[in-house]
């Protein structure tokens, strides 16, 4: 088998939307490279008194649309391929949802599991100061990713202040509340995944209430979608996490689930439920399924297998050209990861503007400015799928692609 790449899969949907769209070769090299990729080798001092040097990445995939906007992600098998990858969909997803930003990703190879709070600390703030070089709150604007939280933007924010000399909220998005976060950025990934998959369900004409949802990875995004399907009347068959996976035909308590994981680390093990191998919540008898793990998990291995009418992509790229082929013509209505996954942005531009204009807004206001945009995107990507006769993927990237492509041209290349 292949060694799996994130970015050849993004430059491959990449080349698959500009063929459609007739884009010139001077745009596609303009358009498939990332424009910065910085690469920093720092030293962090462990609690055991030794020093590591650990290896991170920021790289700002375009900004013609505004500044580069995208997560930061940690873990041992983080490469600079599946960063590059990440930038370039974040681009297509800013674009998508019609929100003034750019692409980047940035990430650390580490292993969070095994690092103490103090260690993650360090290594967040020495992190910080060498990608300072290239973020800011006009230039470049981390988030959370996979195994990053609140707490870790916190500490981007107070480390990139320190050195200005005076606090910058806008810096980073998905900050606590108490120094500049928004309402309902910790629940936006997971609502604009709601959201979506509404419109998705009316689409094919499939109730949400009593259908069955399984959900790959049980971590920011996966356990608040379980428990936000659970509340829409609908079933959690199963879930997982990197220990393994749970199913019930008759349901799962997402709240239960989650009070299990905290106590002992996974949803695997939690009693009422039969225990299954992770990558099984793909294939179990689901109206609905939510990836919210990670990369290239449902490829033409096992896309035959998945038993959903609808999947909803929480997570980024977890689906490879290949797999896309065989669900559409399945008949399975796959909602695009660029739009399925882009209320989290969504969120995070609406914290970026409140800290620029230091004024907030409530819950209410953002859950409805949310679903706005949401429903606006599905429709304009369903309007284009329909319009190209392709699958919902082909529709978003042409319509983002086709955005960027325009302001690129606009604002005019020097020769
Ligand atoms: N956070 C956000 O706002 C956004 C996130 N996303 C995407 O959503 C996805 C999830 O991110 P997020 O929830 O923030 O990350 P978290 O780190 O909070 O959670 C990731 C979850 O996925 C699980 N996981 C990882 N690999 C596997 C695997 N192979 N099989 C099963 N489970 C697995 C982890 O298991 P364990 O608990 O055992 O570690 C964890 O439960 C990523 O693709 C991310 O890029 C997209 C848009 C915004
Ligand atoms: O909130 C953000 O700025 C970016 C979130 C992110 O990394 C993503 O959507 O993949």
């Amino acid at each position: 088998m292949q060694q799996f790449n994130p970015y050849d899969m993004a430059v491959q949907q990449f080349e698959l939307a500009a063929d459609r769209l007739e884009l010139s070769e001077d745009m596609r090299e303009i358009l498939r490279k990332p424009k910065r990729e910085l690469i920093v080798n720092f030293p962090v001092r462990l609690d055991c008194g030794r020093i590591k040097t650990m290896t991170g990445y920021r790289v700002q995939h375009n900004v013609n649309r505004g500044p580069a906007k995208g997560g930061i992600r940690y873990g041992p098998d983080v490469t600079l391929d599946e960063i590059k990858a990440l930038a370039m969909w974040m681009t297509w997803k800013c674009a998508v949802v019609g929100i003034p930003y750019g692409g980047a990703k940035g990430g650390v190879i580490c292993d969070p599991k095994n690092m103490t709070a103090s260690e993650l600390e360090r290594l967040t703030r020495r992190f910080t100061t060498e990608i300072s070089i290239i973020i800011g709150p006009h230039s470049d604007i981390p988030a959370p990713d996979v195994n990053t939280n609140s707490q870790v933007m916190a500490w981007m924010m107070d480390t990139y202040s320190m050195h200005e000399g005076f606090s910058i909220p806008a810096v980073v998005t998905g900050k606590p509340l108490s120094i500049g976060g928004s309402e309902g950025r910790n629940e936006a990934t997971a609502t604009g995944v709601l959201f979506t998959t509404r419109r998705a369900a009316l689409r094919i004409g499939m109730p949400l209430k009593g259908a069955r949802v399984s959900i790959q990875g049980f971590g920011n995004v996966g356990s608040i979608a379980a428990r936000l399907f659970h509340n829409e009347g609908c079933k959690i068959v199963a879930v997982s996490d990197t220990n393994g996976g749970l199913y019930n035909e008759d349901g799962l308590d997402p709240a239960m689930v989650q009070r299990h994981k905290l106590e002992h680390g996974t949803v695997a093990t939690y009693p009422r439920g039969q225990r299954i191998r992770a990558m099984d919540v793909l294939e179990v008898p689901c109206d609905i399924l939510i990836p919210a793990a990670t990369e290239g998990l449902i490829t033409e291995y096992n896309a035959e297998k998945i038993q959903a009418r609808i999947v909803s992509e929480a997570a980024n790229g977890p689906t490879t050209p290949a797999a896309d082929a065989i669900l559409f013509q399945k008949g399975c209505l796959v909602i695009p990861d660029i739009l399925a996954s882009a209320g989290g942005v969504t969120v995070s531009y609406f914290e970026w503007v409140q800290d620029l204009q230091s004024l907030f807004w409530d819950n209410e206001d953002i859950t409805h400015r949310l679903e706005v945009i949401m429903n606006k995107a599905f429709d304009a990507v369903a309007n284009k799928a329909d319009h190209y006769h392709c699958d919902l993927r082909l529709g978003a990237n042409m319509l983002a692609i086709s955005r960027v492509a325009e302001a690129t041209q606009v604002r005019g290349i020097y020769p």
